[in-house]
């Protein structure tokens, strides 16, 4: 459907219509399609229809179905080996599925060439549980690394070759994430909240307006996981990214997503607003 899209009315989280995590209403941003000069409707960045997917003979998700509009925060939730990670991964095509469709601002995953995923890539952000810093290299090497998906080449992997640019919007994402001061420390002597900031700022350094978090606080202990949840979602709605994450913090999904989805027995079990969820609710899920 969006590939049909001529123009994009406001590409701004706006003031109505989802709730954000304070509570407020935001509108769903609207766009032209061609062919109906005075139509609009909502621009979705995520769109899964009918997705399945099976290991071997085993079935994890059959019959997934959601879109997200842009700019919204989606929490994935459900129980240990429902599924979450696997369907995160094939959201970004890192894994095929089984059956069904996904498209990501427009462009369709499931079938895709390796090549139109690389170039999709390019605007698509990814926070894993584990933050894969390259331990021998800089924080600012690791954090430049998040141009690749955009550029590529040896003048990318390290700081010292890399173009002032990219090194400078390397250090403004680690300004963003209060690290600034680390540029230039081996990956490998930062804390576990430091090494996650900093996978945050290289997630965030290309200017994603896709990103999927697969609970990027797991490693933390509560408070550092407090902190990195506040700042990650502090920056993703400043810069208007679309966002689906995982945690198990029932907590987290309802403070910080605008809706939650959950995952039950190989089924989609739940889409609601989080503002209509109370913990109760989603306990349900892990019973
Ligand atoms: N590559 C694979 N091959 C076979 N089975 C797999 C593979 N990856 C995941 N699985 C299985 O798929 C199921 C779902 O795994 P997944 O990691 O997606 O669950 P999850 O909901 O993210 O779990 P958790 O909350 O523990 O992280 C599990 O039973 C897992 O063992």
């Amino acid at each position: 459907m969006t590939s049909s899209v001529t123009d994009l009315v406001d590409d701004k989280p706006a003031a109505q219509g989802l709730p954000d995590q304070t509570g407020a209403q935001r509108a769903p941003v609207l766009t032209h399609v061609q062919g109906t000069p005075n139509a609009t409707v909502p621009l979705h960045d995520i769109s899964v229809e009918g997705l399945s997917k099976t290991f071997g003979d085993t079935a994890i998700f059959s019959d997934v179905n959601f879109r997200l509009l842009r700019g919204e925060a989606v929490a994935l939730v459900g129980a240990n080996g429902t599924g979450k990670s696997t369907l995160l991964r094939c959201l970004l095509g890192l894994i095929p599925a089984s059956g069904g469709t996904v498209e990501v601002l427009g462009h369709r995953i499931t079938g895709a060439r390796a090549r139109d995923l690389r170039h999709l890539r390019a605007r698509t952000g990814l926070v894993a549980q584990k933050h894969n810093l390259v331990p021998r290299l800089s924080v600012l090497s690791n954090v430049i690394h998040g141009l690749l998906g955009a550029h590529s080449g040896p003048r990318f992997w390290s700081q010292s070759f890399a173009p002032p640019t990219a090194r400078a919007a390397a250090m403004q994402a680690l300004t963003q994430v209060g690290l600034a001061h680390l540029a230039d420390r081996r990956a490998d002597r930062l804390s576990g909240g430091q090494s996650q900031r900093v996978a945050i700022a290289r997630a965030l350094v290309a200017n994603p307006q896709v990103l999927i978090a697969d609970e990027p606080c797991a490693s933390l202990d509560p408070a550092a996981g407090e902190e990195v949840m506040a700042l990650f979602f502090k920056l993703v709605r400043e810069q208007g990214v679309t966002v689906v994450f995982t945690s198990h913090h029932i907590d987290h999904a309802l403070d910080y997503g605008d809706r939650v989805i959950g995952l039950a027995e190989g089924r989609l079990a739940l889409d609601a607003t989080a503002a209509s969820l109370t913990s109760t609710d989603l306990r349900g899920l892990y019973d």
